[in-house]
């Protein structure tokens, strides 16, 4: 099959090498012609474990192009997956989806099956339709299909390969696009969830919104927890046995972040407001979720009093280990408010890179050992392989002070206490 896949992000590469892996000639095409220029150099500008591997052999049958509106001409599948971030009031904003679609319009002369992939609000597949349309194009020549996708930074290759499911979502006529998906797919086993255009957008907003309420519904009881000495992990322990709670998405911490959970509980929540719908309960996720920083400060502030002209080393930049994603980054966010706060901070991330903050105070180092040099304390705030093993001695050699605030649940208490570190954490004593 002959498919455009149309943005080079993290989803619209990993979609790409995976189909070209499966065996379809595939053209990536992105309007970001550096990003472009890189991967036609042999060089993948994001960092997914197993990525570069997959892209280079599959050399033969995945191209990279900015000729966008050429290459869709050229091909008869068209998968979308710009982005689709937050707007300041929380809506999303769709301005790149309906630039691919104003191109489809343009370069469309023979059918075309249009899959939407990027995440976008219910209702939107059925304005996309209604789009080309209304630019002319006859309704024979073109179905527009909504495939949102699951895969998780980090582990995407894993997960698209191994998807749990396929969601499909048509309008009622459309009696053709079902096989296409299944063409496309072909070799990856998964049961087929088919259902309405908005059928799909609402699946994959449910799905992230109650991940995300998962999230901050255990930081909640972490907090209750910590207030009456009980260990989190104890808890988590008894409750997940039970198949109806699932032990997974239970880690409490900082809290969540990234490119999707954020912005896309913020979109339903936004979605239901426009129907005169009070979402109370994605309200709450978000406000549990934004005071988890303030909640791990006080933590701190108990031991220092004050953190002003403290030096900290924050360990991890990136929303979550195995990125170099630093899209709505809790670990960032802390980095902020701790700087705000009037703390020096020393910093370092396998992978990611620090957002530019414009703070003469935060500094991010290339080593671990360089990062935690005279610091007072250390925070672990993304929980990379790296950190998990840490080298007490050598650390204690190197840090001023000894506290160390786990704000992952990633390190055992008991080997900081015999190495003659403070450990802090919430609900962790
Ligand atoms: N990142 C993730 O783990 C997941 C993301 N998603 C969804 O997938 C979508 C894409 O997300 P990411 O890959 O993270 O985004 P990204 O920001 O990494 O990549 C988007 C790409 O689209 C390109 N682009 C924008 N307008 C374009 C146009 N008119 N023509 C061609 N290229 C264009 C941009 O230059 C950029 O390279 C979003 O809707 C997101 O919510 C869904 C599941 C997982
Ligand atoms: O729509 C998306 O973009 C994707 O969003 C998430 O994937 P991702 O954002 O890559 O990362 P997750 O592993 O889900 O983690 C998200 C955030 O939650 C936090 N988290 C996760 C799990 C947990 O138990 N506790 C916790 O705090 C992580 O630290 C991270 O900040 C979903 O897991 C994917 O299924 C979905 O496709």
């Amino acid at each position: 099959m002959k498919i455009c896949v149309v943005g080079a992000g993290y989803v619209g590469l990993t979609s790409a090498s995976v189909l070209a892996d499966l065996g379809h000639t595939v053209s990536c095409v992105d309007t970001n012609i550096e990003k472009i220029r890189s991967l036609n150099r042999g060089e993948v500008p994001i960092y997914e474990p197993g990525l570069k591997e997959i892209i280079s052999r599959n050399e033969e049958n995945l191209t990279f192009s900015s000729e966008v509106i050429e290459n869709i001409r050229n091909h008869p599948v068209i998968l979308i997956a710009v982005g689709t971030p937050s707007l300041a009031d929380g809506k999303t904003n769709l301005t790149y989806i309906y630039s691919v679609v104003d191109m489809i319009a343009d370069a469309l002369t023979d059918y075309k099956t249009i899959i939407t992939k990027s995440t976008v609000p219910p209702g939107t597949n059925e304005k996309i339709y209604a789009k080309l349309l209304q630019k002319g194009v006859a309704p024979e020549q073109f179905a527009v299909v909504s495939n949102p996708e699951f895969l998780r930074e980090g582990s995407a290759l894993y997960d698209m390969l191994h998807a749990d499911k396929i969601v499909v979502g048509m309008n009622k006529n459309d009696s053709k696009s079902l096989n296409i998906v299944k063409s496309l797919y072909k070799g990856i086993e998964a049961p087929y969830i088919v259902t309405t255009l908005s059928g799909a957008e609402m699946i994959k907003y449910t799905s992230n919104a109650f991940l995300a309420t998962k999230i901050s519904f255990i930081n909640e009881i972490a907090r209750i927890c910590d207030k009456y000495e009980v260990n989190i992990d104890d808890v988590v322990r008894g409750i997940s046995t039970d198949p109806r709670i699932s032990p997974h998405f239970l880690n409490s911490g900082l809290g969540f972040g990234g490119s999707c959970f954020p912005k896309d509980v913020r979109s339903l929540e936004q979605s239901a407001i426009e129907k005169n719908i009070t979402p109370i309960i994605l309200q709450a996720i978000q406000s549990t979720n934004h005071s988890q920083i303030d909640y791990y400060i006080e933590k701190l502030i108990t031991v220092f009093e004050s953190l002003k002209g403290k030096t900290i080393t924050v360990l991890g930049i990136a929303f979550k280990p195995n990125t170099d994603d630093t899209r709505e980054s809790q670990a960032v966010y802390l980095i902020k408010k701790l700087s705000q706060l009037g703390c020096t901070i020393n910093t370092y991330d396998p992978k990611a890179t620090l957002p530019f903050l414009g703070e003469s105070n935060i500094i991010q180092f290339p080593t671990l050992d360089q990062a935690v040099t005279d610091a007072e304390c250390v925070i672990i705030a993304t929980e990379w392989a790296e950190f998990l093993y840490l080298d007490w001695k050598k650390l204690k050699q190197l840090m001023k002070g000894n506290v160390i605030l786990d704000a992952r649940n990633c390190i055992d208490p008991l080997k900081a206490h015999e190495h003659g570190f403070q450990y802090v954490g919430v609900a962790r004593s």
